[in-house]
């Protein structure tokens, strides 16, 4: 048997690839951090071409420092970032336009007009999506509009549409020379093109949209061989992984029942509830969506509490502000004072998204006083993803009946001890971390190594899961109440800016 299963995380910031064993150890990792593109006020881009030479290289890097070759990969599987919008052509590979990254907020207007025509919530009974910058199906549209001869050929379907795992699948399984043009149901539900219960591209909103059907990849399970590398860095493994990060990450922390969660903490937040087999509707502003679906068995459904802008603050902190060098370094400055000093930052930086939804929000920082000093700011920075975290949180409590015991974490951000406890702290609730930290690439991986037999079933994953931290919530109730509400009231200060 091949002693290990590769998987490939496209996120946000970086690409890595990670080779797991059988425990669900990682054996080894390579990481490259490609170009964040701003070429206007609230435009996101990526560079596809950078991302699938890092995505090489990153293969390359894993390999040579497990010293595996091919033979020793059973599998590979491949998780993204979700919504990241390309298009390419079939013929020579190249895409149309940078990728439309998932904060982009360039179709603001587009969502204006729409919501006009039949409000925030016309195409959720079928998609589980409001309207908003964020979903790929409008992205799609603008570039269809934008970009020169890029409908016709998508018309003669010689253009094709992907998120980054089809455009990764793509190349790897051939390129121009045949490669196979999928997706899984998971990136699918975030396209607001699929629908939820047929889970095929549904006529309506692709005649609501103006996007021609021979565009759009094939919709698959998570888990199944769709092809094999052709390219030389893993000749002839099975590609048999597909799941939006975020749904990886759901399966990567075993969260199979109904009513587990998981909150993963990188550029944005997201957390997301296995709410089994029956689709399931929010009345408290969150998705709805498709956990995964392991080949033959029937997809499973979840709620998410997506939030646009947490560890990207830190970021905008180090790059924008200077106050920091590094994004670690956000905890020392912090640590320098003892709150917030009454300032509170809302980082509507791509409007609101969950439970608010709202694309006309900006960021603020508010309730500034002479005394507020950096520190201060440091603390309002880490404080926003709690306190967001806790608004998604009790939206989720009250869609689905269930009071979380604890919430399971992972991402970038939960290496922040200071923001974890003030997470347990405001929620009043345990904060627990688990041993495999990197969730997100071993859910990628379980997903492939199902579908070739390196794991026999679930049961088998499940016990791969083991506790590495637990934050203990220590604040007093009237605290937790006053900083809440602060946070609700500099919440109401960023709508209606745009
Ligand atoms: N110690 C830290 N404290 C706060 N934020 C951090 C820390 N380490 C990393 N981050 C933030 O976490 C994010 C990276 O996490 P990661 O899970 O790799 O994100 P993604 O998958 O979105 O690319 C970055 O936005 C970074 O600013
Ligand atoms: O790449 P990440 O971890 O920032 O995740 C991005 C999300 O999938 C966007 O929906």
């Amino acid at each position: 048997m091949s002693k290990y299963i590769a998987a490939i995380d496209q996120g946000t910031t970086s690409t890595r690839c990670i080779l797991f064993n059988h425990q669900g150890q990682i054996v080894s990792v390579g990481q490259k951090e490609h170009s964040q593109i701003y070429p206007n006020p609230g435009w996101v881009e990526h560079n596809p071409v950078e991302i699938w030479k890092n995505t090489l290289e990153v293969i390359a890097l894993a390999r040579i420092q497990a010293s595996a070759t091919s033979a020793d990969i059973a599998a590979i599987g491949i998780t993204n970032q979700r919504e990241t919008t390309v298009v390419w052509n079939k013929r020579t590979g190249r895409p149309y336009y940078n990728a439309l990254v998932w904060q982009d907020t360039r179709t603001s207007d587009l969502v204006t007009q729409f919501e006009k025509e039949g409000g925030l919530n016309r195409f959720r009974e079928k998609t589980g999506l409001p309207l908003s910058t964020y979903f790929s199906g409008l992205k799609l549209k603008w570039l269809l509009e934008n970009v020169t001869n890029l409908r016709e050929d998508a018309e003669k379907g010689e253009a094709l549409f992907g998120n980054m795992d089809t455009f990764l699948i793509w190349h790897l399984t051939g390129g121009v020379q045949g490669g196979i043009h999928v997706t899984d149901v998971s990136n699918a539900s975030r396209t607001q093109l699929m629908n939820l219960r047929s889970l095929q591209w549904d006529a309506d909103m692709l005649a609501a949209y103006d996007i021609p059907a021979q565009m759009l990849p094939e919709i698959r399970s998570s888990s199944e061989v769709y092809g094999h590398v052709t390219n030389e860095i893993l000749p002839g493994v099975p590609v048999a992984g597909d799941l939006g990060d975020q749904h990886a990450a759901l399966v990567g922390q075993t969260c199979f029942t109904p009513g587990m969660a998981k909150n993963t903490y990188g550029t944005g937040c997201f957390l997301v509830m296995n709410t089994g087999g029956e689709l399931k509707t929010s009345e408290n502003g969150l998705l709805s969506t498709i956990a995964y679906q392991f080949a033959g068995q029937p997809v499973q459904y979840a709620l998410e509490g997506s939030v646009a802008v947490t560890g990207a603050l830190v970021q905008w902190v180090r790059d924008n502000l200077g106050l920091i060098d590094k994004s670690s370094d956000i905890e020392t400055l912090a640590r320098t004072v003892q709150d917030n000093g009454g300032a509170y930052f809302v980082p509507a930086f791509s409007g609101l998204y969950a439970p608010y939804w709202r694309n006309d929000a900006r960021g603020v920082i508010a309730g500034l006083t002479r005394y507020v000093n950096k520190g201060h700011i440091a603390r309002a920075v880490l404080e926003a993803t709690a306190y967001q975290t806790l608004d998604v949180v009790r939206a989720m409590e009250q869609d689905s009946g269930i009071t979380l015991a604890s919430l399971r974490v992972d991402g970038g951000m939960v290496q922040n001890q200071l923001l974890m406890q003030f997470q347990a702290d405001i929620l009043n609730t345990q904060v627990v971390a688990p041993t495999i930290a990197e969730t997100t690439a071993l859910g990628a991986a379980y997903a492939a190594g199902l579908a070739v037999g390196y794991w026999q079933n679930i049961d088998e994953l499940k016990q791969n899961w083991s506790v590495a931290h637990t934050w203990n919530p220590q604040m007093e109730e009237p605290q937790r109440t006053n900083l809440h509400k602060g946070w609700q009231k500099a919440v109401t200060k960023s709508y209606d800016w745009v």
